[in-house]
């Protein structure tokens, strides 16, 4: 059985005992998951895989079209928490099924849920802990991505679309509103107009066009090719340098959290920080013999 140390559990620890810890962790989920295409974990709503280099996780409540009910969402932050500290993989796709990437958060788990509750116990919060996640993800949605599908791909780092994708954030036909950044994540997104007429009619749905012609998704493809391409790309992405790919990908949020001039400091430390790896002398002295290069992630 694939095992997870959560980071929240390393983090108290002194350095060393930490890293002796992660190390353990590591070696022993890297033994299970590099060479087989399936990890040996088996999650109730999400299948979780290895492609090479790229960890893959199917959303998989097909009768449910993939509702995000709260054991899904903790099974996802424990397949994205156990392929982070895989030293194996460099990135994860998260896809649905052709019908629904997913229909939202589950309206029928949450309908009798009371404000004191919500609150107290800080309902959905733990959908934010992919945020934490060092690794890029790929979101690659096939139809329905509505409600808390929407935002749950927003929270992705690059979205690909298959042609009949339809993104949309219904929850003010509930007597609700979006949860989980669908009022802040989307309107940086596609602007303010067209967010508030999505959010506040609940009836403006994006195609799959719509959305990339307004930004939402960087790339739509037929939706038979859409895993396809996604795990191409995360592949390339996990054949480059991590050190790298993990601080372009922390530098690019931070422009979502920071003034400018803050941004541009964070990017300029961070871009000098890679001179103390070997993987930016491998880059460098890689063009300069006109040979590929080869990272070690060191
Ligand atoms: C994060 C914080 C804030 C987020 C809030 C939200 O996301 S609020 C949510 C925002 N999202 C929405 O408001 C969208 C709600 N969904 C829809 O409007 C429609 O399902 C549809 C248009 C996506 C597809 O229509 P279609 O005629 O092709 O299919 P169908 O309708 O027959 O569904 C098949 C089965 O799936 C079930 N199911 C589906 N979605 C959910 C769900 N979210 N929950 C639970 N169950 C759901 C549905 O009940 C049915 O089960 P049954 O009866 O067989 O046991």
């Amino acid at each position: 059985m694939l095992r997870f140390i959560s980071p929240s559990i390393i983090r108290p620890l002194s350095a060393n005992k930490a890293t002796t810890v992660r190390a353990f962790s590591t070696t022993f989920i890297s033994r299970q998951s590099v060479t087989g295409t399936t990890d040996e974990k088996s999650y109730t709503h999400i299948i979780a895989e290895t492609k090479g280099k790229v960890g893959l996780i199917t959303l998989n409540r097909p009768k449910a079209l993939n509702a995000l009910c709260s054991d899904l969402f903790t099974e996802v932050n424990e397949a994205l928490r156990s392929y982070d500290s895989n030293e194996n993989i460099g990135a994860v796709v998260i896809t649905g099924s052709k019908k629904a990437f997913a229909a939202g958060a589950d309206i029928k788990e949450m309908k009798d849920n009371t404000f004191v509750d919500t609150y107290t116990k800080n309902f959905l919060g733990h959908w934010a802990e992919m945020i934490e996640i060092k690794k890029p993800i790929i979101a690659a949605v096939n139809g329905y991505a509505l409600g808390g599908g929407c935002e749950f791909a927003m929270m992705c780092d690059i979205i690909y679309a298959g042609d009949k994708a339809v993104f949309g954030q219904p929850e003010i036909k509930l007597g609700i509103i979006p949860g989980a950044g669908g009022t802040q994540r989307l309107v940086k997104a596609v602007g303010k107009s067209k967010a508030m007429e999505m959010v506040l009619t609940g009836n403006v749905n994006l195609n799959a066009t719509e959305a990339l012609n307004l930004g939402l998704v960087s790339k739509v493809f037929p939706a038979d090719n859409l895993v396809e391409e996604a795990l191409k790309t995360a592949g390339t992405i996990a054949e480059m340098s991590q050190p790298s790919v993990q601080m372009a990908k922390e530098c690019i949020n931070k422009s979502f959290e920071v003034p400018l001039s803050a941004g541009l400091r964070w990017e300029r430390v961070f871009f000098q920080s890679l001179f103390g790896t070997a993987d930016q002398k491998e880059g460098m002295n890689a063009f300069a013999e006109k040979r590929a290069a080869t990272f070690s992630n060191k």
